[in-house]
């Protein structure tokens, strides 16, 4: 789909989308636009430039708002799903903790949702507890539904795994935590670029994702949360436009979200962002995922014919990526020859190194898919790993 809009994928065939997805032209145009005519800095500039770049930042908080179902007061923007993820850490559960009390997350987490919480809890005297899954990659419901405890001061939970692709069930999960008065925050790095997320529907109260694998430029991320949260929370970073008033004596803090967005602003990422979402937005998020959920069959298809290829996991709903091994090839062999025939893919422990152990593979290959992609690179994938497993054969 679209693909003619992407400028990097007019040669070779990209399937490492969830590191990071491909940007449009209109993305890329728009960046470029702004910095050639409308580049200032925001908030407090008394001149039209700097007004204009104020109107623009604000307008994209507004269109990322709408877009994931929520009001313009409740997003902050970070760097990325890590910083978003270590703001609500610091920021909101961190005052609440008493030692002995539980952070609970999955087997299944990307590190950026594990080791904030261990640092937590190794500061606060906290214990983190994880939720086991089973061989196929979904999470142990009934395991879960015992670790909510009166002990559980937060669940922070993926919503799809950068590894299996698994699905989870965020909105009854959530309810479930919220029956015994625990918040939730919701990991929706893969998620919010390939379906439709309504932050309202799924009642979560964090909700972090990144720009960068949504089709817009690195450097931002969000970090959706309920307002009543993010009024008592205190500020992540501080410094200049967090503030209202500062003397030595004291300082007041600015109302949200600027609470949390100290210093000049990632304004360029944030106008670059919004047009990701205008992208997605004039074609459907129910489209993209109707089209890569094809893509995915077909590739589950094909890929589990390939002799040798044993596929880790097979979650009830999957989306996203497809996670390998391949008869006795080590998967930075299997990237590498791949990559000589312009095939991206990416190798190794994908950030999810728990995950990994439990499967007792040290080392895997990925392929992940964007909007882009078609039956069409599957195809060429499929067609160059039996060579690559016969050459590494032991
Ligand atoms: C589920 C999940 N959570 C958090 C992150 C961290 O996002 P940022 O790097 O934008 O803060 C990632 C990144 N995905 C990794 C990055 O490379 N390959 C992956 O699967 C992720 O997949």
């Amino acid at each position: 789909m679209n693909r003619e809009d992407f400028p990097l994928l007019w040669e070779g065939v990209y399937l490492d989308s969830g590191a990071t997805s491909q940007k449009p032209l209109q993305v890329i145009e728009r960046i470029d636009r702004y910095y050639r005519n409308e580049n200032a800095n925001v908030h407090r500039g008394v001149y039209e430039l700097s007004a204009k770049a104020t109107v623009l930042y604000e307008e994209a908080r507004e269109r990322v708002a709408r877009f994931i179902g929520a009001v313009r007061d409740e997003i902050i923007f970070t760097r990325g799903t890590t910083e978003s993820i270590n703001m609500t850490a610091f920021s909101f559960a961190e005052p609440l903790m008493q030692p002995g009390d539980e952070i609970l997350i999955s087997h299944m987490e990307h590190h950026a949702n594990i080791v904030p919480w261990q640092l937590l809890c190794e500061r606060t005297g906290a214990v983190l507890k994880v939720i086991p899954i089973d061989r196929n990659g979904n999470l142990d419901r009934p395991a879960l539904s015992a670790l909510l405890t009166g002990r559980t001061r937060l669940l922070a939970l993926t919503h799809i795994s950068n590894v299996l692709g698994t699905v989870n069930p965020v909105k009854e999960i959530i309810a479930e935590a919220h029956e015994k008065g625990i918040p939730v925050l919701i990991d929706g790095a893969q998620a919010v670029g390939r379906t439709k997320v309504d932050v309202n529907d799924l009642d979560a109260d964090f909700y972090a994702f990144s720009g960068h694998k949504m089709y817009g430029p690195t450097g931002i991320g969000i970090l959706y949360g309920k307002k009543k949260h993010l009024e008592k929370m205190r500020p992540y970073q501080s410094g200049g436009d967090m503030i209202l008033r500062v003397t030595f004596e004291k300082t007041t803090w600015n109302e949200i979200p600027h609470k949390f967005e100290a210093g000049t602003p990632n304004i360029a990422g944030t106008i670059g962002l919004a047009e990701a979402v205008r992208y997605l937005e004039r074609i459907g998020m129910d489209e993209v995922e109707a089209a890569e959920d094809e893509v995915m069959s077909y590739a589950l298809e094909k890929l589990g014919r390939i002799e040798g290829l044993e596929i880790i996991g097979s979650p009830d709903r999957r989306s996203g990526a497809i996670t390998f091994t391949l008869g006795d090839a080590h998967p930075h062999d299997i990237a590498h020859e791949l990559a000589r025939k312009n095939i991206a893919v990416r190798a190794g422990h994908h950030c999810a190194q728990p995950l990994m152990n439990f499967y007792k593979v040290p080392a895997a290959t990925r392929m992940s898919l964007g909007l882009y992609n078609g039956k069409e690179d599957i195809d060429k994938l499929a067609d160059a790993l039996p060579e690559i497993r016969e050459k590494f054969k032991l």
